[in-house]
């Protein structure tokens, strides 16, 4: 067992003075390396929330987070930058590039604020390229990209500090079904061959169909969890 994500009692109340309302009532949440995890349910039922509290981009009311032994709740301003830095993919929905950028300069980014050795950053950008399948797109802009495309740099971003997991937070939403099928292909084969974590929240059946754990949230609590496939047929 090698534990990436220990989430333990996650409470956020939003609007506490006022109307409070209970985005995450109580989400205790297991992640193992190499998982490649669905998290589902209705709109409104904390999705993005719990993504960000895992994510150290937002602070529980109560509960915490521990990523690979490390609490992250607790910790504050350019430490917790640091850690995000070293240790969290990131996948928006709507990509995220700096759209002035080449492909490759958005992928060597977060390689420069870690200040990665030039030869070294060349050799990963290349790589990271080809292992999303865009390595012949290396000096397009965002604009000049599709949508499907554009994801595929934001993969190949996140993926650039090799971090613990991904957190991807409705990757495929913008995408029609052919790239949003091919985009899957390709990070169940990092999954595969990298032993990379993926946690998606997701509305969307295909991610859903694909994902070895379902988890599903209603009104901020876990209603439904089905075990990895590794487990159901272990024993
Ligand atoms: N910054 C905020 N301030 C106040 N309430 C918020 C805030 N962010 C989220 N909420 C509320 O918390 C609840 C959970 O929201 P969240 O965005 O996590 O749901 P979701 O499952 O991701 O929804 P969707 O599928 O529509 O993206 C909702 O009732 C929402 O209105």
């Amino acid at each position: 067992m090698n534990t990436v994500i220990d989430a333990h009692n996650l409470v956020k109340i939003y609007d506490e003075k006022t109307i409070p309302v209970y985005a995450l009532n109580g989400v205790h949440l297991h992640i193992e390396r190499g998982e490649f995890t669905a998290i589902k349910g209705p709109s409104g039922s904390g999705k993005t929330t719990l993504l960000n509290m895992i994510g150290g981009l937002d602070e529980p009311t109560s509960g915490y987070v521990e990523i690979n032994g490390t609490n992250i709740t607790k910790m504050k301003g350019s430490a917790l930058i640091d850690f995000r830095l070293h240790n969290i993919g990131f996948v928006f929905q709507s990509y995220n590039l700096i759209p002035v950028l080449t492909a490759k300069e958005n992928i060597e980014f977060i390689m420069l604020l870690q200040k990665t050795p030039t030869k070294e950053r060349e050799t990963r950008v290349m790589e990271l390229l080809k292992q999303v399948g865009i390595a012949d797109k290396a000096n397009k802009r965002p604009p000049e990209l599709s949508g499907g495309q554009q994801q595929r740099v934001a993969v190949a971003r996140a993926l650039a500090p090799k971090p613990q997991f991904i957190l991807a937070d409705e990757p495929t939403a913008n995408l029609d079904s052919v790239s949003a099928g091919n985009l899957l292909d390709m990070m169940l084969q990092l999954n595969k061959e990298e032993n990379m974590t993926f946690i998606f929240s997701t509305h969307d059946q295909r991610v859903i169909e694909r994902a070895r754990r379902v988890i599903t949230l209603e009104d901020g609590k876990i209603v439904k969890d089905t075990a990895p496939i590794s487990v159901m047929h272990a024993g």
